[in-house]
């Protein structure tokens, strides 16, 4: 019998590769934070003994969601501006506030606040774009979340930074002090191409190749960022990124909502990552993004929620429904987008689009623990042909009752086991009383 630290005995697995098989009867060993062997029960219990056996009868264990793409600091600002257009919503309301409130202390208490409710709703690894990135990467390595941080760049004054040479500098810092430390990684993050110039692109793309670095940005939002770009630059975003060196396979292009044919065979032939953030694009009624497509072209499209000023949740539970819903909904093609691809989506193509793949996005022998178990013994979940149907169509994130970062538990029957939450409400009220009255 070899000891190792955990054996985990749920009702399903869904491994998610090498295919959509989900397996019943079978156990997950986890040794020094890994997936040590996924193998029938019987045999688990005749080779491993487990300093801890976990068997969840009614439970799916699935691998931890992905959150390719969001500002987690912005959960303080959940609420703050609703029911508006883009460019009203961030010059009116979110970029004023921002410049009153945004500072270390602000994105400290928001990234926790993330932090907490994604582990509740099964995401164990983020991708951010905010200012002051190390906070959110200190913050992140205290909690045990797994993240990407968004090293942030944009041709605007901040608390941060005050030009775009700045936030590549202080970026490049904050790599070089931490790279290789704990479970981060990081992205380049310009915020879009209306708010970043050309030579700091052509820069990004130099710095990109050289450190293999995805670069993280808000691309084809809106219409109205393609007409801007036509009137500046004579072409689309997409192709002046293509022009600056950064369209090519680093690039993870969010949102991409405004998409003609060609530039669709263009993202593949690059292979050029999507985040799709249906939930964001409908609320701020940015247009829709041709996931069915993208998937159909080959392009990697990965899920993401954006912030909670725009969505208003860090739901990638709500997030596979939105997305499975509204492909459908908008290809008049019922068979677009199926449960197993928006599974998918939230895990392998998250993993793949960070480079994180050989980590993370599956429960394969040899990546690490993240891992997400799903009470499908409620009610509302009875009776269970399929659960992956249920995890996208049924469910939803109060039914997670168990996440592991690394095979840490970082929620343990919904109870959150590295973040004080009375502390954390007490702090996230003294901002709700302090923005409120600025407001
Ligand atoms: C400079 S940090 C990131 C910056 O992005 C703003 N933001 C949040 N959501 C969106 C979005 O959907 N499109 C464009 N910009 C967005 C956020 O407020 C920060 O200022
Ligand atoms: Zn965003």
């Amino acid at each position: 019998m070899q000891s190792v630290d955990k054996i985990i005995t749920p009702r399903w697995i869904v491994p998610v590769e090498p295919d959509d098989t989900v397996l019943e009867g079978y156990s997950l060993v986890v040794h020094e934070g890994r997936i040590l062997d996924l193998l029938p029960t019987a045999e688990a219990e005749s080779r491993y003994h487990g300093e801890t056996h976990r068997r969840l009868n009614q439970h799916a264990l699935i691998p931890g969601l992905v959150n390719a793409h969001t500002h987690s600091p912005m959960t303080l600002l959940r609420g703050l501006a609703d029911d508006l257009p883009l460019m009203d919503w961030l010059q009116d309301h979110i970029w004023p506030a921002e410049g009153r409130f945004v500072g270390e202390d602000f994105v400290h208490d928001g990234t926790l606040l993330a932090a907490a409710e994604m582990l509740r709703g099964g995401t164990t690894c983020f991708n951010d774009m905010y200012f002051f990135p190390e906070t959110t990467a200190q913050v992140s390595g205290q909690v045990g979340i797994r993240a990407a941080i968004g090293l942030i760049v944009i041709d605007f004054p901040s608390a941060w930074a005050s030009q775009a040479s700045e936030y590549i500098d202080k970026g490049l810092d904050i790599f070089d002090r931490h790279k290789g430390e704990g479970l981060l990684s990081f992205c380049f993050a310009p915020h879009a191409p209306y708010t970043v110039a050309d030579e700091p692109l052509k820069r990004l793309a130099t710095l990109a190749a050289e450190l293999d670095m995805p670069v993280h940005m808000h691309v084809h939002e809106t219409a109205h960022e393609l007409e801007e770009s036509k009137a500046r630059f004579g072409v689309h975003p997409l192709e002046r990124l293509a022009q600056l060196g950064l369209a090519g396979p680093h690039l993870m292009a969010v949102h991409m909502t405004q998409l003609e044919t060609g530039e669709i065979a263009h993202l593949a032939d690059a292979g050029t990552h999507v985040v799709h953030c249906p939930e964001s694009n409908l609320k701020l009624a940015s247009g829709f993004c041709p996931v069915q497509a993208l998937v159909e072209a080959g392009v990697n499209v990965a899920l993401g929620t954006d912030g909670t000023a725009s969505n208003n949740d860090l739901d990638m539970f709500g997030e596979m429904r939105t997305a499975a819903l509204l492909a459908k909904g908008v290809s008049g093609n019922a068979a677009a987008l199926p449960a197993h691809t928006a599974l998918r989506m939230a895990t392998l193509n998250g993993a793949r689009a960070l480079g994180l793949a050989d980590e993370i996005g599956s429960l394969v022998p040899g990546k690490s623990a993240d891992m997400v178990a799903v009470n499908l013994g409620e009610l509302e979940s009875q009776p269970v042909y399929d659960p992956v149907s249920h995890l996208v169509y049924a469910v939803g994130r109060h039914q997670v009752s168990d996440t592991w970062v690394a095979g840490r538990p970082l929620l343990r029957d919904r109870q959150l086991t590295t973040i004080d939450e009375t502390q954390l409400r007490q702090r996230i009220s003294r901002w709700q009383t302090r923005i409120a009255e600025a407001d």
